[in-house]
C-alpha cells in the first residue's frame, strides 16, 4: 500500500466522485456533474460537511423533494445520453422512502443515477434514532431496504473502508450501457463522519470506458440473411438507438434499402420526423402510418427497444403469423423477446456493419411509405384545427361525455380549446431545437403522435415508468444538461398537482424551464380508460363536494413561487405566450384550460388492461368480451 490519507467516509466519497471520468468514442469527460441534496440529520453532518469543505468540481443543488430532485438527476442523465450523472443524497427514513419512486423510474428507463441515502446508526447506540421504524423481526431492516428491488446495485456501508469496494462496483454498473440504472449506496449516519486511512491510490483519476459492443460475424451473417429474405422489413427505433447515437447509420440504412422507420417514446427524435421514411411513433400511441407499416411488415428490426406493451399494442401490432423479429440490443435479455434473432451489440455499430452486407437489396415498400406518411400528415393537420361547438360536437374520445357535459366544462374552465390543437400550436411556436419533456397522462399519446421533431434528440419522454410528477423536475434536469436550450415541460393538471416542487429549485438557481400546463380538470386519460371499458365517470374528474368542476388558478400558484405566468386559452394566445416566454430569463408557466375528451386516440391500437370478468354492467361485460376477442389475435408471450 502506498500513501494514505485520513478522511471521513463522506469526505472520501466526495473525493472519489471528483475523480471519475467516462470515455465514449475516444472523448473523455468527467462523469459526475454534481450532487442534489435535501439535508437532514442523517446526511448534513457527513456528506453535507464533506461537500461544504471541498466539493471539487461538483455542482451542489438544494432540492425540494427527494423524489423530485432524483427525477431531475435522472432526466439530466437521459439528456446526456447516460454519459454524465448527478448523485442524490437524502436523509434517512422519509427522505429515503421518497427516493423509491424515483429509483424505480430510473430502473425502468435504464438510466444511471447514484443514490446516497443515509441509514440508521451502525453502532446502534441511539436506537431507535429519529425516523428508525424498528422492524421487530430484524433491526437490520431500515427504510433503505425498500430501495433494494428498485436498484441495479445496492449496498449498505457500516464501516468507512467498505466504501472503496462499494463505489467501484457502483461505478461499474453506472457506466455499463447494458445494465445502466440506479446504484444505491446507503451510508450509516455515524459511519459518514468516521475517519479511515484511505489508500491514496483509490482517489487517482479513473476512466470508465463505455466501449461499443461489436456484433459477431455469426450474428451479422444471420441478420443479413433474415433481412434479405424479407420483403417488407421495418426499422423500429428504441432508446438504445438514441443512446448509441445511431442517427446517421439509420438514415443511410433506411434510404439505401427503402425501409420505413418507426419509433418508440424512448427512441423518438433519434431521427427527425422530417426524414422522408419516418412514419412516426408506433403502438398504442402510434400514428396511422406507423401502425399500418407495422402490420404490413414481415420483419421488425427492433433496435434498442424493450418491446413494451405500448410499443407492441400488447402484442397485437404485428401479424405474428408472418412477421419475424431481429433484435439488436446491448442487453441480451431484451434480444430474446418475441422469438427474435439476437444481435447483442451496440446499435450504431450493428446498423453500420449490416449496411455493408446488404448491397443490392431493396424492400418492397416502394411508394407505400410516402403514401402512409402523407395520409398521416393530413390527419395531423385535422387534429391541429379542432374547434369546439356548443351543439353536435364530436370529440376524438367518443361516446363518453354528452354535449351538456362538454359545455359544462367549457363554461367552468372558460375555454373552447382542444388539446390536440393546443399541442400542435406549441410544436409550431417553439424553436425547433427546444427540448420537450413529459411522462404521464394523455399528453404522451398526443406527443408521440403529433409532436413533429425537426432537430434530433429534442424529445424527452419518460415512459418506462410513466411517473406522474417527472415532468417539472425532469425539465430542470434537462436544462442542466442543455443550458443553452429552451426546455418545455408538457404536463397535465393531475401530474402538476402530484409533484412540481423542483420549479422552486429552477427559480432559485436561475435555471429557466417552461411549464406548459394542460388543465382539463381531471385525470383525463384514466377517465377515458374507465369509460372506454364500460365504466362510468368515477373519481377521475376534479369536481368539488357539490359536483362542480374545479377551476384551479395554477398560474397564480406558479406566480407565487416567482415564475412569469401566462393564461392562454386559444391557439393564438398559446403561441403569443410562448413568444413572450422566450424573451424571459426566469422560468415560466403557461396555463391552458383544455376540454376533456379532445386528446387524440385510435389508429389501429389496442391496450390489454384488466377488465372485470364478472360485472352487473352490460357495458363492462361487453368490454370484457372485446378484450377476450383481441387476446385471441395477440401473441401470448
Ligand atoms: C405516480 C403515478 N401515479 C398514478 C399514475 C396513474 N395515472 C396515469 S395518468 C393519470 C392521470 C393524469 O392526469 P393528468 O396529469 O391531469 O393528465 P391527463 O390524462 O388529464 O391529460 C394517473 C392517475 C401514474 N402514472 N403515476
Ligand atoms: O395508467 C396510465 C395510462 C396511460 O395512458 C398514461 O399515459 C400513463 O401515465 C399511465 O400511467
Ligand atoms: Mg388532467
Amino acid at each position: 500500500m502506498g500513501q494514505t490519507v485520513r478522511l471521513t467516509t463522506a469526505q472520501a466519497l466526495i473525493k472519489f466522485l471528483n475523480q471519475q471520468y467516462i470515455s465514449f468514442d475516444g472523448e473523455e469527460t468527467p462523469f459526475v456533474e454534481g450532487v442534489f441534496t435535501v439535508f437532514g440529520h442523517g446526511n448534513v453532518l457527513g456528506i453535507g460537511q464533506a461537500l461544504e469543505q471541498d466539493p471539487g468540481h461538483l455542482k451542489v443543488f438544494q432540492g425540494k423533494n427527494e423524489q423530485g430532485m432524483a427525477h431531475s438527476a435522472i432526466a439530466y442523465a437521459k439528456e446526456k445520453l447516460r454519459r454524465s450523472i448527478y448523485a442524490v443524497t437524502a436523509s434517512s427514513g422519509p427522505g429515503s422512502a421518497n427516493l423509491v419512486t424515483a429509483a424505480a423510474t430510473a430502473l425502468a428507463n435504464n438510466l444511471p443515477v447514484l443514490l446516497l441515502p443515509a441509514d440508521t446508526f451502525a453502532s446502534r447506540q441511539p436506537d431507535p434514532v429519529l425516523q428508525q421504524f424498528e422492524q421487530e423481526y430484524s433491526f437490520a431492516v431500515t427504510t433503505n431496504d425498500a430501495l433494494k428491488p428498485v436498484s441495479r446495485y445496492w449496498d449498505r456501508i457500516t464501516r468507512p473502508e467498505q466504501l472503496m469496494s462499494s463505489l467501484l462496483r457502483a461505478f461499474e454498473v453506472l457506466t455499463d450501457p447494458a445494465r445502466s440504472g440506479p446504484a444505491t449506496i446507503c451510508i450509516c449516519q455515524d459511519t459518514e463522519g468516521e475517519a479511515f486511512d484511505y489508500d491514496e491510490g483509490f482517489f487517482r483519476k479513473r476512466v470508465h470506458y463505455m466501449d461499443r459492443l461489436q456484433p459477431s460475424e455469426r450474428e451479422l451473417d444471420a441478420a443479413a440473411q433474415l433481412i434479405r429474405a424479407s420483403r417488407k422489413p421495418l426499422l423500429l427505433v428504441g432508446g438504445g438507438a438514441k443512446y448509441s447515437g445511431a442517427r446517421e447509420e439509420l438514415i443511410a440504412f433506411s434510404q439505401a434499402y427503402n425501409i420505413p422507420l418507426v419509433e418508440t417514446h424512448a427512441g423518438k427524435s433519434t431521427v427527425e420526423y422530417t426524414f422522408a421514411n419516418h412514419l412516426g411513433g408506433t403502438g398504442v400511441l402510434g400514428t396511422s402510418a406507423a401502425n399500418a407499416a407495422a402490420r404490413e411488415a414481415d420483419l421488425v428490426i427492433g433496435i434498442g427497444t424493450r418491446y413494451t406493451d405500448f410499443t407492441t399494442s400488447s402484442k397485437t401490432a404485428f401479424d405474428f403469423d408472418k412477421t419475424s423479429f431481429l433484435n439488436i440490443n446491448v442487453s441480451r435479455m431484451q434480444t430474446y423477446k418475441l422469438e427474435g434473432l439476437s444481435v447483442v451489440a451496440d446499435a450504431k455499430a450493428s446498423i453500420a456493419a449490416l449496411h455493408e452486407r446488404l448491397g443490392g437489396y431493396e424492400s418492397e415498400f416502394g411508394a407505400r411509405i410516402a403514401e402512409l406518411k402523407s395520409a398521416w400528415d393530413a390527419e395531423r393537420n385535422r387534429l391541429g384545427g379542432i374547434s369546439f361547438e356548443r351543439e353536435g360536437f364530436d370529440p376524438e374520445i367518443k361516446g363518453h361525455f354528452a354535449q351538456e357535459t362538454l359545455n359544462e366544462y367549457a363554461d367552468a374552465l372558460g375555454t373552447e380549446l382542444a388539446q390536440t390543437t393546443a399541442l400542435i400550436a406549441i410544436n409550431e411556436a417553439v424553436s425547433p431545437d427546444s427540448i420537450v419533456i413529459s411522462s404521464a397522462g394523455s399528453l404522451p399519446g398526443d406527443l408521440q403522435r403529433l409532436w413533429n421533431v425537426k432537430v434530433p434528440n429534442t424529445y424527452h419522454l419518460e415512459y418506462g415508468y410513466s411517473c406522474m410528477g417527472y415532468e417539472v423536475a425532469g425539465a430542470l434536469g434537462a436544462r442542466l444538461a442543455k443550458p443553452d436550450r429552451e426546455v418545455y415541460a408538457i404536463v397535465g393538471d393531475g401530474s402538476f398537482l402530484m409533484l412540481h416542487s423542483e420549479l422552486v429549485t429552477a427559480l432559485q438557481t436561475g435555471n429557466k424551464i417552461n411549464i406548459m400546463l394542460f388543465d382539463n380538470s381531471g385525470f383525463g386519460c384514466i377517465n377515458n380508460l374507465q369509460m372506454g371499458n364500460g365504466g362510468g365517470s368515477f373519481q377521475c374528474e376534479f369536481r368539488d363536494h357539490r359536483g362542480a368542476i374545479m377551476n384551479i388558478d395554477y398560474a397564480k400558484i406558479a406566480e407565487g413561487y416567482g415564475a412569469k405566468v401566462y393564461r392562454a386559452n386559444t391557439a393564438e394566445e398559446v403561441q403569443a405566450a410562448i413568444e413572450d416566454a422566450k424573451r424571459q430569463d426566469v422560468s415560466t408557466l403557461i396555463e391552458m384550460k383544455v376540454l376533456p375528451k379532445t386528446m387524440s386516440e385510435g389508429y389501429d391500437n389496442w391496450w390489454n388492461v384488466g377488465v372485470a370478468e364478472v360485472s352487473g354492467s352490460e357495458a363492462v361485460q361487453a368490454a370484457y368480451a372485446r378484450r377476450a376477442e383481441m387476446l385471441k389475435t395477440a401473441k401470448q408471450y
